[in-house]
């Protein structure tokens, strides 16, 4: 598992490993991790031409630190100060002293920089890059130098990865001591590159519980539920699937196909596109109208195509795991889905989940951890808020998110989130809790996306197909 915190749990471990260090040493650490991995960056580090960009904070202390390191090496190495009367003093001095220059002209050094270390704010910044910081950190980007965010890219949120304002775009971020949260949650990890992680000490000051948490491999691995000897159809679990209409019978399908590569021993289908699905699906068990009369299920998929079409309250209704998306999250009644003894797992679209919370589309897809938080909250449910970096949260606001690290943008085509949802169905009938069920869905879901597409574009029934690879390559070490 992945772990991320909140900058005030960052803060307080910080304060506490201060305390047994000697001052200053943690700086020194994150200093000599990032110098070691920007000089990783460079062909050679002697003639390398560095600029820092420099803020009033510890950020632009370990750029500093980082970069009379780098000079000591040989580097040519510039510090642009964006604040020269609150420069980090004994950072700048240490930084003098090992023959690193201050700019007289940002513009002129970032011209030919290989490249730059943003310093500007980490940890401690808000509200987007301030005026004087914007026209330094376009020119860099500009510049055919390597940007390496120092921590953080400067103007992110760390808590929450909104941008609220302009933010520096990293080729790659060096961070210390753990992840923060808006490292991992877009638009800001859209903003971070690749992100390294420097030890600094910190883990042992950290909870045990992180706020996020990004599944992995192995984590999946010991998730995804395997048939034992003795089992049968019925005991892998059955999902239900109520989904597709007349005008949209290809949902009922493609949340049929997800079902089937889910771990569920059986997939019923009820609706009204029974033709084409059993067409597609043989091995599918089709049934009249209502749910209820369906046998055994053991969790419910509804909304995927439905139209306007019923589905949502009989399901409810049940004492089984239900998971509801797309056209069932329609108009869905809070105090319903509150009051189900058996958890309800929703899957809404940025689009669906403003609807649900009366917000913008815009305000759901800048603050995405607020939203699924609201959601889940809400409703008393656990929410999979689909998307650019698909979160999960459950209805204990104790519980960590879970955000989806496998995800690619060829994902966005028209039904694949119809696959997600039968797939996640199905993985609650084989017994997963919802949370577990929602993040490995979308894992898989993602995984297979990349699998299939191999950078090019994917069709959602190539998605569902590549399923069993994903789960294949989950299972390997
Ligand atoms: N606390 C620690 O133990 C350690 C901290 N480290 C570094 O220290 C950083 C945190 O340092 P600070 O708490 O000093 O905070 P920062 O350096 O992140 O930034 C705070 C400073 O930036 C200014 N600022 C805030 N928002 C701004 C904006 N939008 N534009 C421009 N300036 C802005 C503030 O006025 C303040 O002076 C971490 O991100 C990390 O890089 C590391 O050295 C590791 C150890
Ligand atoms: N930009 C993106 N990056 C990564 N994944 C995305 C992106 N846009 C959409 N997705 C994923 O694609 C799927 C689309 O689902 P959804 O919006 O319900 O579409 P549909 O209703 O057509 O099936 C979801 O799994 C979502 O997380
Ligand atoms: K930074």
């Amino acid at each position: 598992m992945r772990h991320a915190y909140s900058v005030e749990t960052v803060r307080a471990a910080e304060a506490e490993l201060m305390a047994r260090v000697p001052e200053g040493a943690l700086m020194q650490r994150a200093a000599a991790g990032l110098a070691a991995a920007v000089a990783g960056l460079l062909p050679r580090v002697y003639g390398a031409r560095v600029v820092l960009l420099v803020g009033s904070g510890d950020n632009g202390g370990d750029a500093l630190y980082a970069g009379a390191r780098l000079a000591r090496r040989g580097a040519a190495v510039a510090a642009v100060l964006l604040a020269p009367d609150r420069a980090h003093r004994q950072g700048l001095a240490a930084f003098r002293k090992a023959g690193g220059q201050v700019a007289e002209d940002p513009f002129a050094v970032l011209a030919v920089a290989d490249v730059v270390l943003d310093g500007i704010t980490g940890i401690g910044g808000h509200g987007g890059l301030r005026p004087d910081a914007v026209p330094v950190a376009r020119a860099a980007r500009g510049s055919n130098a390597m940007v390496v965010a120092v921590d953080l890219p400067s103007g992110i949120e760390a808590d929450t990865g909104e941008v609220t304002g302009e933010a520096l775009r990293a080729d790659a971020t060096v961070t210390f001591g753990t992840y923060k949260q808006g490292l991992l949650i877009d638009p800001a990890r859209e903003h971070t590159g690749a992100v390294r992680l420097v030890d600094i000490g910190l883990e042992p000051h950290l909870p045990s519980v992180p706020d996020l948490e990004a599944l992995q491999h192995t984590d999946v691995a010991q998730l995804l539920p395997v048939p034992a000897a003795e089992s049968d159809k019925y005991r892998r679990g059955v999902v239900g699937v109520v989904a597709g209409s007349a005008r949209y019978p290809g949902a009922a399908v493609l949340a049929v196909a997800g079902a089937l590569r889910g771990g569920a021993g059986a997939v019923r289908y009820v609706g009204p596109a029974a033709d084409a699905v059993i067409a597609r699906f043989p091995e599918a068990l089709v049934h009249g109208w209502p749910p209820s009369r369906a046998g055994r299920v053991q969790a419910w998929v509804v909304g995927p195509g439905l139209g306007d079409g019923p589905g949502v309250q009989e399901v409810l209704d049940t004492d089984v795991p239900v998971l509801v998306d797309a056209d069932g999250l329609r108009g869905l009644d809070p105090d319903a889905v509150r009051a189900r003894k058996a958890p309800t797992l929703l899957t809404p679209h940025a689009g669906e989940a403003a609807a649900l919370l009366g917000v913008d589309r815009g305000e759901v897809e800048g603050a995405r951890l607020g939203t699924v938080r609201a959601l889940a909250a809400k409703y008393g449910a656990t929410v999979l808020l689909k998307g650019s970096t698909t979160l999960v949260a459950g209805p204990d606001e104790r519980t960590p998110v879970r955000v989806n690290p496998t995800g690619t943008s060829w994902l966005a085509t028209a039904g694949s989130g119809d696959v997600l949802s039968g797939l996640a169905g199905s993985l609650l009938a084989a017994g997963l809790a919802p949370l577990d069920a929602a993040s490995v869905a979308a894992y898989l879901h993602g995984l297979a996306a990349r699998l299939a597409s191999h950078d090019a574009p994917v069709a959602a029934h190539d998605v569902a197909t590549a399923i069993p690879r994903a789960w294949r390559d989950a299972r390997t070490p």
